[in-house]
């Protein structure tokens, strides 16, 4: 898995406890795998479908640098199943993790539309000339 994105924990990023606010962390979350989703699946319109049980393994704290890592496992016809684990870049601690997060591609109308990928892909081979 690749950690693409870091965070830096601020004052505004924290709860009553001190600690990390949790919607915090899921809107970063989700806002890197629609990123993703949109890379794979080489098309802007992608919606969120479906976050399976998320798992709230530690907490950060204000100066703590966190990385989120995201992965592609399953690619259907017009979805994208990913993986995320978000770890503290220093000590490498989970802070949390969640098994799938679904995008679906649409079309203008919002209906789910085939995207015909079936395996993760780099920008740099999509950037290589043809033979
Ligand atoms: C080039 C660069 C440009 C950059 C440009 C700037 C970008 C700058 C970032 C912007 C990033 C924005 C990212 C927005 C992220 C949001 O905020 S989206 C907002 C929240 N999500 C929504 O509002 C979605 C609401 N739901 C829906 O509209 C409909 O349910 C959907 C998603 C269109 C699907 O419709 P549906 O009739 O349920 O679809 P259906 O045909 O039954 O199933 C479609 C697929 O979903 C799967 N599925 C359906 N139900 C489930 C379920 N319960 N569990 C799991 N899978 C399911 C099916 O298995 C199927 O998968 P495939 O087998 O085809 O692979």
């Amino acid at each position: 898995m690749n950690y693409h994105t870091r965070k830096w924990i601020k004052p505004e990023d924290l709860n009553p406890n001190h600690t990390l606010f949790g919607g915090r962390l899921l809107q970063w979350i989700d806002e890197e795998a629609a990123l993703y989703a949109i890379v794979q699946l080489e098309t802007p319109r992608c919606v969120t479908k479906y976050i399976s049980e998320i798992n709230f393994v530690s907490s950060a704290r204000q100066g703590d640098i966190i990385e989120i890592g995201i992965e592609a496992t399953e690619f259907g016809n017009t979805s994208i199943t990913l993986t995320c684990d978000v770890r503290n870049m220093m000590t490498r601690q989970t802070i949390i993790t969640i098994e799938k997060i679904i995008f679906v591609g649409v079309n203008l109308d919002g209906k789910p539309t085939r995207h015909g990928k079936t395996k993760i892909e780099f920008i740099s081979d999509r950037l290589k000339p043809d033979l």
